[in-house]
This record gives C-alpha cells, sequence and structure tokens, in this order.
C-alpha cells in the first residue's frame, strides 16, 4: 500500500494494493500490522466502531468532531465519489484553519486517515455514495459538535454549490464563534 502525507499533519492518504482479475479486484481495507507501520491509528489508539452513510448526490455532512471522546477515522467510498475534508479546528494548533481535500471514489479505492481533534466532513459527487469509516473512539452525542460547512475563515473550496444539508448542519457555528467554546 502507498501512504502520501498531506499538508495537515497526521493526515494520510492512503491507497490500498488493489489486486484486479476478470472477476473484479480484491483489496485490504484494513491490517493491524501494515497500517500500524504508518502510524494508523497509532498513539496507542484502536479502531472500536464501524460506520456506513449512504448519500445522495449534492449531500454534503460535516464538519463534524466529538468535543469528548475525539475520534479518530479511516474513512473511504464503497461506491460513488465523495470530496473528503480535514479541518483543523484547534485554536491552539499551528495549522489553525487549515484544511485538506482529497476526492475519495470506489476507482480510486483512495482512504483518508483523519486523527483525532481534527473536523471531517464530505460532499458527494456521485448520483449516490455509500461513505464507510472506522472510528478511534465511540459514538458520544453529548459531546457531538461542529463548524460551518462554508465558514469563511476556512474558506474550503467544495466542488459543489448549494449543498443538501441536516438541520443540525445549517445550524453549525462559525470557526470564530465555536474557538471561545474551545474546540478539540
Ligand atoms: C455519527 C453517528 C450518528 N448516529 C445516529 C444519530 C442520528 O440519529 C443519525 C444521523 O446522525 P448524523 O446526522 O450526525 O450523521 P452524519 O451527519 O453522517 O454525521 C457524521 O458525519 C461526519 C461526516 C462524521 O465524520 C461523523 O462520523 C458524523 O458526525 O445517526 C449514531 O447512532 N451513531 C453515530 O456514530
Amino acid at each position: 500500500m502507498n501512504v502520501i502525507e498531506t499538508a495537515l499533519p497526521g493526515v494520510l492518504i492512503i491507497e490500498p494494493k488493489v489486486f484486479g482479475d476478470a472477476r473484479g479486484f480484491f483489496l485490504e481495507t484494513f491490517h493491524k500490522q501494515r497500517y500500524a507501520e504508518a502510524g494508523i491509528p497509532g498513539d496507542g489508539l484502536e479502531f472500536v466502531q464501524d460506520n456506513h452513510s449512504r448519500s445522495r448526490k449534492g449531500v454534503l455532512r460535516g464538519l463534524h468532531f466529538q468535543l469528548e471522546n475525539p475520534q479518530g477515522k479511516l474513512v473511504s467510498a464503497g461506491t460513488g465519489t465523495v470530496f473528503d475534508v480535514a479541518a483543523d479546528v484547534n485554536p491552539d494548533s499551528p495549522t489553525f484553519g487549515q484544511w485538506v481535500g482529497v476526492e475519495l471514489s470506489e476507482e480510486n479505492h483512495r482512504q483518508l486517515w483523519i486523527p483525532p481533534g481534527y473536523a471531517h466532513g464530505f460532499c458527494v459527487l456521485s448520483d449516490v455514495a455509500d461513505f464507510q469509516y472506522k472510528c478511534t473512539a465511540l459514538y458520544h452525542p453529548q459531546s457531538d459538535s461542529g463548524v460551518a460547512w462554508d465558514d469563511p475563515d476556512l474558506a474550503i473550496t467544495w466542488p459543489i454549490n448549494n449543498p443538501l444539508l441536516s438541520e443540525k448542519d445549517k445550524a453549525l457555528p462559525r470557526l470564530s464563534a465555536a474557538k471561545r467554546d474551545r474546540l478539540p
């Protein structure tokens, strides 16, 4: 497998080895030893929850993080194509306000590793996308938090306009407002 560093410390693009043949393809989507050698999940963490969401074209989920029990996430698109974003929303971080975006798809089989403490979101570019991911902490709704997808300080260049958002995501605060509530 190929591991590519990004501009955000610890955020890694993984390109698994794909075995294609006349039937289709096979790939390992996780391998404890090989991923540990790449520092995933690292820091004594382990994956404890797997998630799967299906979204139609134009949906945007994010930007989310958990204030307590922050989750590291190993994400990919099993079907379809998404634009996936990790953003640094920690005001004490030297890369505060920076973000990285990567296209994940059933064609490129790419994964993105997002360590705990970053905000995460994605938008759907295909007719439908099945988004699967492993998390290093359990869902903790009491500390579910986030920042607005279109925050002007982050200025994420999403490849879609007028996304379909949940009511929760429509109400997410701007980074400057959220900062006063001490982000992760
Ligand atoms: C995240 C989660 C949600 N739920 C329930 C709570 C709601 O009744 C329903 C939908 O939840 P929500 O609208 O928060 O789902 P997403 O908008 O996809 O949230 C996720 O989207 C972004 C991209 C993320 O990185 C996080 O994993 C997560 O915040 O599933 C659970 O039961 N367990 C869970 O772990």
